[in-house]
């Protein structure tokens, strides 16, 4: 008897293009959520994005409750669902970067409210998916989270934004290439759950960008429009999986573990890039697609070397060696590298001199 069943949840309304900032409160309107929005952003997302959409709702007579986030922890989780339950809000909104997104989404997930997600910056593949990615103590776990009801993408706002935002997007985009071998390696090895969909959107997705790195350039709208459509469509993959397995493989735990030992030294999409040649060097030795990768990044100016993050070479063989401990998830780092070959894929890569 086939057993089976799936349940994947994806956005209603996904509404991106120039100035769409502005049709908030018509997406909200139309989605039937009602009553008053709790807004979760981080400071330069509420100037920018937040509170041109207060105005616009005060002017409909609702007046949203707002909360701002400096830091992606699960106490600003806590803190959110607290501000939600003392202001009777009835719906979330995450306005902003990844984090103030992955919290947003969190604290609606345990709530049990709707989600709508306003990006600012084109600098993660979370805008959509239905997880949700912050430290834990020694740990990082992938959680469960609510997906948003609706996407509004404002290519205005995203192309304003710092270059290395959008830089960094690409980057998290690119790292699908790995992630992906990753994840068959680990369905081959350790019967990990799969989805050949999943993993051929996650595929594709990288392969169109790559193939449109031409259009990404600073100060350019249209460029902001093909790397938030890649977020997007990453987002759906990992949304399609139940898992961050499409977009997620050892350079994310390599990236993770950057986050602890070198706090906010560079975007988490850099972070992941760098880590992606490394593991590609892992899964295909020379003759693998590590040099590809390298060049697709370095052709959307996103760095492909540890001088180029900010963070120093024994910094990344630290990262490289440990990173397997973050969280269980079989990748091709297996039980974990020694030093020394450490040492050797980061610098055949060209990763530290
Ligand atoms: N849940 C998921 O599936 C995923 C989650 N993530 C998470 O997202 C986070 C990374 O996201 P990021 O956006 O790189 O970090 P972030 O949210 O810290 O944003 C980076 C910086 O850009 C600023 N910023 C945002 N919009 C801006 C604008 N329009 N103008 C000027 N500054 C602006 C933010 O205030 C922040 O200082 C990580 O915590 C990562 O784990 C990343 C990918 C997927
Ligand atoms: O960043 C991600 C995909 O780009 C997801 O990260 P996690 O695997 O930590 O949820
Ligand atoms: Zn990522």
């Amino acid at each position: 008897m086939f057993e089976k069943s799936t349940w994947i949840r994806l956005p209603r309304n996904v509404v991106v293009g120039h100035g769409v900032i502005d049709q908030v409160v018509d997406v909200i309107d139309d989605l039937h959520l009602q009553g008053r929005p709790l807004f979760v952003t981080s400071p330069t997302p509420r100037e920018v994005a937040a509170e041109p959409i207060v105005a616009a709702f005060e002017a409909t007579g609702v007046e949203p409750a707002i909360v701002t986030i400096e830091t992606a922890t699960f106490d600003a989780v806590e803190r959110v669902i607290e501000t939600a339950e003392a202001e009777d809000v009835s719906y979330l909104v995450g306005i902003g970067g990844g984090k103030a997104i992955d919290i947003a989404k969190m604290a609606s997930y345990h709530l049990e409210m709707g989600f709508c997600s306003v990006p600012t910056a084109a600098s993660h593949d979370g805008i959509v998916s239905n997880r949700g990615s912050v430290p834990d103590g020694d740990s990082r776990h992938s959680v469960a989270a609510e997906p948003p009801l609706a996407v509004i993408a404002d290519t205005e706002i995203l192309a304003d934004a710092p270059w290395e935002l959008t830089t960094a997007g690409c980057a998290d985009i690119i790292s699908n290439y790995t992630a992906v071998m990753d994840w068959r390696l680990a369905h081959r090895l350790k019967n990990v759950e799969y989805s050949e969909y999943a993993a051929a959107l996650s595929e594709m997705t990288a392969e169109i960008l790559v193939d449109n790195a031409d259009l990404i350039r600073p100060g350019l709208e249209e460029s902001a429009w093909v790397v938030t459509k890649a977020l997007m469509s990453s987002g759906v993959a990992m949304s399609i999986a139940g898992s961050s397995r499409p977009a997620s493989g050892a350079e994310h735990l390599f990236s993770h573990q950057l986050d602890r030992i070198a706090p906010e030294a560079a975007l988490h999409g850099h972070q992941v890039g760098v880590g992606s040649i490394m593991t590609a060097y892992l899964h295909g030795g020379e003759r693998g697609i590590w040099r590809d990768i390298r060049d697709a990044l370095a052709s959307i100016d996103a760095p492909t070397t540890a001088a180029e993050l900010g963070i120093d070479d024994e910094t990344v063989i630290e990262a490289l060696t440990t990173c397997h401990e973050i969280r269980d998830r079989y990748t091709i780092l297996g039980d974990g590298m020694n030093e020394r070959a450490a040492r050797e894929v980061a610098t055949k890569t060209g990763v530290i001199n």
